[in-house]
């Protein structure tokens, strides 16, 4: 079975300094893999990365690829296979939830299977807010609309950054039920969290982002606090 990621050897570094160092992950269809790690460990930058949006200047080696097409070089193929929920889902505000994914499955020139708001009825936007302008909802109803357009667009791996961050307890609850949704329908997801007790409901894998690499961690909810987390974020656990 083609890894829908599969990064090798990646390295990067800012002004001569490294920040991932031969970097490795494989990730394949129906699996949840979270990336935790200190802030300024790397982890928007391993993003940055799996979209091929460093500047062409960022001293980077390594490979990506994406359903198996190689980010460098298939790019707009690539960038097909995925979406992107960023940690401010990014929809125009002017738009209603309908136009938004209107706009961005021609922009992508795909076609959907279903109507739009059948989409938005899996997420579980309410109905009362599809023709409202974006500007208005949430953080965790653009969430849905991005979720949705990503639904839409058959997009085989799903990224998202910080997807927990500002939501209250039922809205991050109805997304960690959105993410396993999408594992469902044999979606790989990656995701970067700070939020340790969401990634360990909706992860198969967590990983750590340590000096430039991932390594595997293991949590047990029952035995899990406040200091044994500070631990595992100074590599002593
Ligand atoms: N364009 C850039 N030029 C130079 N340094 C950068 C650039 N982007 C990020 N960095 C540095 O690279 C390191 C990793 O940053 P990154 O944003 O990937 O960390 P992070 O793990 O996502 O942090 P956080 O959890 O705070 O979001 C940081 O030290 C940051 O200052």
């Amino acid at each position: 079975m083609t890894a829908l990621l599969s990064i090798a050897q990646l390295s990067l570094r800012f002004a001569g300094r490294d920040i991932l160092q031969q970097l490795a992950l494989t990730l394949h269809a129906g699996e949840v893999v979270s990336v935790l790690g200190s802030n300024g460990a790397g982890k928007s930058t391993l993003l940055k990365s799996i979209l091929g949006l460093h500047d062409a200047g960022v001293d980077q080696s390594g490979q990506i690829l994406i359903a198996g097409l190689d980010i460098q070089q298939a790019r707009p193929q690539a960038l097909a296979q995925l979406a992107y929920v960023p940690e401010q889902p990014a929809v125009y505000g002017h738009l209603s939830a309908i136009e938004n994914i209107g706009y961005f499955l021609r922009l992508a020139a795909v076609t959907p299977t279903m109507e739009i708001s059948a989409y938005l009825d899996m997420v579980g936007l309410p109905a009362h807010a599809w023709q409202r302008p974006c500007s208005e909802y949430s953080k965790g109803m653009k969430q849905k609309v991005m979720l949705a357009l990503a639904l839409a667009k058959q997009a085989k791996l799903l990224l998202l950054d910080e997807p927990n961050s500002g939501l209250d307890p039922q809205a991050t609850e109805e997304l960690n039920q959105l993410i396993l949704q999408c594992k469902k329908k044999g979606m790989g997801v990656l995701v970067v969290t700070h939020d340790v007790l969401s990634a360990m409901a909706f992860s198969d894998r967590l990983l750590m982002l340590a000096n430039g690499q991932l390594q595997p961690v293991l949590l047990d909810q029952s035995t899990l606090t406040l200091d044994s987390l500070k631990q595992l974020y100074q590599g002593q656990a």
